[in-house]
């Protein structure tokens, strides 16, 4: 029986007294925990302790301490969004395991915690629109996938690691400087970003010769300026008269077409929600209402997710760098993807267009995304072990989506497919998500960032094909089997490996054990199988990859064998001889190396 810590439930009472607000004050009373229940409102609880504060849009006041969170050790998640708390933000060091943390929307002043540097399992930071002053603090964490310290008065050069990050991210502190912000940073001697105001004096020798430098220069200008002015104005009334008349007519037109542009643009500015299915279900300001969490920042927006009250989840996928859309020619492309149904595909919902912002509304998916259930967790207690048979189950369900958007009736390349748009259903059904968006983007630097764009034959022949997706679904696959992180769905600031070049290098030099995710290792015979269609597809030249058809028929016999075989997992395919028949660099043979069997009894 697990009841609340003492001195968590101690914190948090503290936290209410900083507070002191009516409904906190009301509802915040016994013990938070029991379990895994939370009697309180905002709380989250694990094991009886303490693993979520989560209380946004409670017009909050007060400084918090900053050894407020000292006792809750075991806190993953803390969001204070849109409230007014004031004072600098709390000490962290003693929060290891925090891996959300949104403070946007207050009051919070003086500089980033350095202690927010140690947390190394943080995927969401948001210290966007408060006060926080001084240098953004040299970040390196790998986890890190949703950063935003926009609208402060932060100041100096971004980080290396965090350039990579949106710039939307920065904006609204005009002292910062460097990449990705449009502010080029000037270093004086001593090191010190001459952009910075205390590198700005105003009366020294140097900047009084300048300006007068200047000035002289302003009067030579201006001098040329206003010769040019006057043989214009000359010239201009020479011809004044003889184009009068046709003038008159021209601007009558272009006021009728003005008039008409006027009332296109007033209708375009005007915001609404569309649904695929009638009624739809939510208003917009119902979905206003909502309580909001970040998911993430992709590479053409961001995802957030929507609790509508007393209602479903649903996410906000805000999009950026997309074409010049009519309402009327967004809602078409919006509506030509809803139609592909499929149960591996994610449906979409509905859309929101406004001159400023448009929007995909999708189901939640509330198991995550492929590449947290691969890479999530690793070497920590929280790992749950992702088994060989939910692997194939994911290759099963992502071939099935991407043979259909590939069959002759749709003939659409999905063109970004990784394990981040692969996410998982309740009952961890893969869902295929953010497929055949390049219609959307700007040309060319958006598209440029989808995966099917890095491919071999985008970089040699500037050309992509629905085998572009099937090279990005070998990629997937190796993921799955290696349990390595690929270079298509390393976050920003990592690399990732070119897992089709590392195997064949470990097929090369006979380190063929390392291969598989030790998680699948003494899998049944299928690993090998699948091994060689993930390398089939992953062929440099395109020509010699298969369709996706035959991948997904491939892939279905794997499956059904595994299903025969009645191979458990753990069951090995013992140190039998192998041979491998991959990409033509790698036609080698290697011996599987007998794995210690871990049998698997969950
Ligand atoms: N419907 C959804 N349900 C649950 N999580 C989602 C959903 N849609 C997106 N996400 C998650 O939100 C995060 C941001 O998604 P987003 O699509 O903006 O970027 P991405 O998939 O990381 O990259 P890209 O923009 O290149 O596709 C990702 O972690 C993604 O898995």
């Amino acid at each position: 029986m697990a009841d609340s810590e003492p001195k968590e439930t101690e914190a948090l009472f503290a936290l209410k007294d900083t507070f002191n607000n009516s409904f906190l004050n009301e509802h915040w009373n016994g013990l938070p925990c029991f379990e895994n229940t939370s009697h309180w409102y905002g709380i989250s609880c694990i094991n009886g302790t303490v693993t979520g504060v989560v209380v946004e849009n409670f017009r909050l006041s007060g400084v918090i301490k900053p050894d407020a969170l000292f006792n809750l050790t075991n806190l993953e998640v803390i969001s204070f969004m849109n409230n007014s708390i004031s004072g600098n933000i709390m000490d962290f060091s003693y929060n290891p395991k925090l891996v959300s943390t949104d403070l946007s929307y207050n009051k919070f002043s003086g500089k980033i915690p350095p202690s927010l540097l140690s947390l190394n399992h943080l995927l969401n930071l948001q210290l966007e629109s408060n006060n926080l002053s001084g240098t953004v603090p040299e970040f390196q964490q790998k986890s890190l996938r949703s950063f935003n310290v926009s609208y402060n008065n932060l100041e100096g050069p971004i980080p290396p690691f965090l350039q990579s990050i949106d710039p939307s991210s920065y904006q609204g502190n005009p002292k910062l400087c460097g990449f990705p912000t449009r502010q080029i940073c000037i270093i004086d001697p001593t090191g010190v970003p001459a952009n910075s105001p205390e590198n700005q004096p105003e009366d020294s020798p140097q900047s009084k010769k300048k300006k007068k430098g200047f000035f002289k220069q302003s009067l030579v200008v201006a001098i040329f300026v206003l010769f040019d002015v006057i043989v214009l104005v000359l010239v201009s009334y020479l011809f004044f008269v003889y184009f009068k008349k046709t003038k008159s007519n021209k601007k009558s037109k272009e006021k009728n077409q003005e008039t008409v542009t006027q009332e296109r643009g007033r209708e375009e500015e005007r915001g609404e929600l569309s649904f695929m299915e009638e009624g739809g279900g939510f208003s917009l300001e119902e979905l206003l209402r909502a309580s909001a969490e970040g998911l993430g920042k992709g590479s053409f927006g961001s995802c957030y997710k929507a609790m509508l009250e007393g209602g479903p989840c649903v996410v906000v996928k805000r999009m950026k760098d997309l074409n010049n859309f009519s309402r009327e020619e967004f809602g078409n492309q919006v509506r030509g993807l809803a139609q592909l149904k499929h149960p591996n595909l994610l449906p979409i919902l509905g859309y929101y267009y406004s001159k400023e912002e448009k929007l995909l509304l999708l189901p939640y998916a509330p198991h995550g995304n492929l590449y947290d259930r691969i890479h999530g967790y690793r070497d920590s207690i929280g790992r749950i072990r992702f088994k060989w048979r939910s692997r194939l189950s994911v290759a099963q369900g992502v071939a099935r989506a991407m043979a259909f958007l590939h069959s002759d009736s749709n003939a659409l390349p999905h063109g970004n497919l990784k394990s981040t748009n692969v996410l998982l259903s309740a009952n961890d059904r893969p869902l295929v998500a953010d497929y055949s968006l390049s219609p959307f983007l700007a040309l060319p630097s958006a598209v440029h960032r989808m995966v099917a764009y890095k491919s071999p034959e985008y970089l040699h022949r500037r050309k992509i094909s629905p085998k572009s997706d099937v090279w990005s679904f070998g990629y997937l696959l190796l993921e799955l089997l290696t349990g390595k992180i690929s270079a298509h769905s390393a976050l920003p600031g990592t690399t990732g490996v070119d897992l089709p070049v590392w195997v064949n290098r470990a097929v090369r030099e006979e380190w063929t054990a390392e291969i598989f995710d030790q998680e699948i290792l003494g899998a049944a015979e299928g690993l090998v199988q699948m091994l060689r269609v993930a390398m089939s597809c992953c062929e440099r030249s395109p020509e010699k990859r298969p369709e996706m058809e035959a991948v997904l028929a491939e892939v279905e016999e794997i499956v059904a064998s595994e299903a025969t075989d009645g191979a458990e997992e753990g069951e090995s395919a013992g140190s039998s001889e192998v041979s491998f028949v991959g990409t033509s660099e790698s036609s080698a043979s290697w011996r599987r190396a007998s794995v210690s069997e871990e049998r698997d009894d969950e």
